[in-house]
């Protein structure tokens, strides 16, 4: 039995998944407090292809801190994403390779216009994870990550502390809705090495 069917299976149902309680109250407290220690090395998104930098505040507000895969206040939460890697390769052969993520925050007011995160002609993001660091985030607090579905219906997904959005990267269209306060997350995608 393993940890993180309902992940496999939807991913294979739909290609997107919802899983609240990924971390606990406590866990999502301890990752929210040390990023924002370390809020002073944020630095606002890029938006383009991977290493273009140019920042346009009217597709992306966000700010962000890239992390490695050895990053102490983070460890917890990548083991358990290293954990969800290795079954979603051991029962789908996705061959994913390694976790590229970064911290980010929306400052109140900010957003990220529907987008793709798969870039034209470079398929190496498989499947994007994306980690919700709200303690106490209602439905009024906006935010919602909006998820552009096959079949022309969208859902909302709201960023509630300790759930983890999944869907499969070069398939889905999404857009951050601006949110009435600050919104943390951490975000990755699960790549496949480069042929
Ligand atoms: O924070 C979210 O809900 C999604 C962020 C996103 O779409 C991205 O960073 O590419
Ligand atoms: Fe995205």
């Amino acid at each position: 039995m393993s940890g993180f069917d309902c992940v496999v299976n939807a991913l294979v149902e739909t290609g997107w998944c919802v899983l609240p309680g990924f971390l606990t109250p406590a866990e999502v407290a301890a990752l929210v407090a040390s990023s924002q220690a370390r809020r002073g090395d944020f630095a606002r998104a890029g938006v383009g292809r991977a290493g273009g930098h140019a920042v346009n505040g009217e597709i992306r507000g966000d700010e962000v801190l890239w992390l490695d895969d050895a990053d102490p206040a983070a460890a917890l939460a990548l083991a358990r994403l290293d954990a969800l890697r290795g079954e979603l390769n051991a029962a789908l052969y996705l061959g994913l390779a390694e976790l590229e993520c970064h911290l980010a925050v929306y400052p109140a007011g900010r957003f990220y216009k529907r987008h793709l995160d798969q870039h034209r002609g470079e398929d190496t993001r498989v499947v994007t994870i994306v980690l919700y660091l709200n303690p106490e985030w209602g439905e009024t607090d906006g935010g919602e990550l909006r998820l552009y579905l096959d079949d022309g219906s969208h859902t909302d997904v709201v960023p509630h502390g300790g759930t983890l959005a999944v869907f499969m990267s070069d398939r889905f269209e999404h857009e951050v809705k601006p949110a009435q306060r600050e919104r943390w997350s951490l975000t990755g995608w699960f790549r496949r090495r480069a042929l």
